[in-house]
């Protein structure tokens, strides 16, 4: 798929701003700060109704304004359909597609699908196990957009049973008490939304990983192997399906509850999961080389990409300000494994950034206006 035209209007620092797109590659060129990385970072919402930037909306609206609207024309295949959100900070935010009656945000997921590459992915390996745990979570539900849904009913329901829990463990402080009947019945919603998340992302670190590896071949030869291994919070699994899963967490649930009433959180499940990222027998995190790390981040992305494009879905590649942060030879290495994508979507301070291989069309962005310039 690709996207032929973006339109946004107060988002970030654009007032207004049209953008027609071809396949192939583009690239968006310009002075810090003058608004690249705010383009593709409203297509990235589009796929995944959040920014890899930040974790919140209110930074999207362009200061003084009240809502941001990002729009996208999205060729796959024959089709073309239009896509619309409307970011509201603070109250619902709405959704149209095909100038249709308003839709759910999170029905729009899977009409734009992106693999994106940002300086902000060597987070995938040093940082905490959040950002690994987004990266798996934003790629179950590109592969299935189903899985929003699914991730909502737990955020939902871990929010409902932590409310709970720390209404217990402050009364109990205070020697009162709170009625705990309707703990179990959270327990069962938690142990069945968690069940779906928990294998939805099981099955795909079993997918990945022999793509992450050869990725890392590819930009690092001799470097590896590489492992994934998922870091159940609730302690080692034995493979199995969303059932037996629920079944597992559910008794995990149970052995905690007492430091859960204690502690007034909820101690297991898969918001406290951890994706260890291995490299050759150690962990990546806190010994791999800064070159290291950033050769397994970018592993992770290009194994994303080749993944949905195996699923049939040919993604919007973003590379971000990538290249500057790269020596010559990954940069050389990566834009090899992107070039062949539908769609490649560059950002760059100077043209000599973007490697040859990447030549294509090119957008001057300066002071909230995005110009062709070739
Ligand atoms: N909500 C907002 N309202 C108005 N301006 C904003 C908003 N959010 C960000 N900006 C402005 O957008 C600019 C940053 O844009 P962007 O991050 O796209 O820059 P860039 O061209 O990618 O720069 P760099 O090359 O440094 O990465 C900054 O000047 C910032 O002040």
């Amino acid at each position: 798929m690709h996207v032929a035209h973006l339109s946004l209007a107060d988002f970030r620092s654009y007032a207004r701003v049209e953008v027609p797109l071809d396949p192939g590659v583009t690239t968006f060129v310009g002075p810090n700060g003058q608004g690249k990385t705010n383009l593709v970072e409203a297509i990235g919402y589009l796929a995944t109704l959040g920014s890899h930037r930040v974790a919140g909306d209110a930074p999207l609206v362009r200061q003084g304004a009240e809502r941001a609207i990002v729009r996208a024309a999205v060729v796959q295949g024959e089709r073309q359909q239009l896509v619309e959100l409307e970011i509201n900070p603070g109250r619902a935010n709405r959704a149209r597609i095909n100038r249709s009656s308003q839709v759910r945000p999170r029905d729009v997921l899977g009409i734009v699908r992106t693999v994106l590459f940002a300086p902000e992915d060597l987070a995938l390996v040093k940082g905490d196990p959040g950002e690994r745990r987004r990266f798996l979570d934003e790629l179950v539900t590109t592969r299935s957009p189903r899985m929003a849904g699914v991730r909502q009913d737990y955020d939902r329901v871990l929010k409902q049973r932590n409310a709970l829990l720390k209404s217990a463990a402050t009364a109990r402080r205070g020697s009162g008490r709170v009625d705990l009947s309707t703990l179990d019945v959270w327990d069962q919603h938690l142990a069945r939304a968690g069940a779906q998340l928990l294998a939805a992302r099981l099955d795909l670190v079993a997918a990945l990983h022999p793509l992450v590896d050869k990725a890392y071949e590819q930009l690092a030869p001799g470097g590896g192997p590489t492992a994934l291994e998922y870091r159940a919070s609730m302690g080692p699994m034995a493979a199995a399906g969303p059932e037996q899963l629920a079944q597992a967490l559910l008794g995990a649930l149970g052995e905690a509850r007492k430091q859960e009433l204690e502690r007034g959180i909820t101690l297991v499940g898969p918001h406290r999961d951890d994706l260890v990222l291995k490299l050759g027998e150690l962990p990546a995190k806190g010994y791999a080389s800064h070159g290291e790390s950033w050769s397994y981040a970018l592993a992770l992305r290009i194994a994303s990409f080749e993944l949905l494009r195996a699923d049939g879905a040919e993604p919007v590649l973003v590379l971000d300000d990538v290249f500057a942060e790269l020596d010559a030879s990954r940069r050389r290495r990566l834009a090899e494994l992107v070039a062949p994508g539908e769609q490649v979507l560059v950002t760059a301070a100077v043209d000599e950034d973007v490697p040859a291989v990447l030549a294509g069309a090119r957008f001057s962005v300066s002071d909230g206006t995005a110009v062709r310039a070739s």
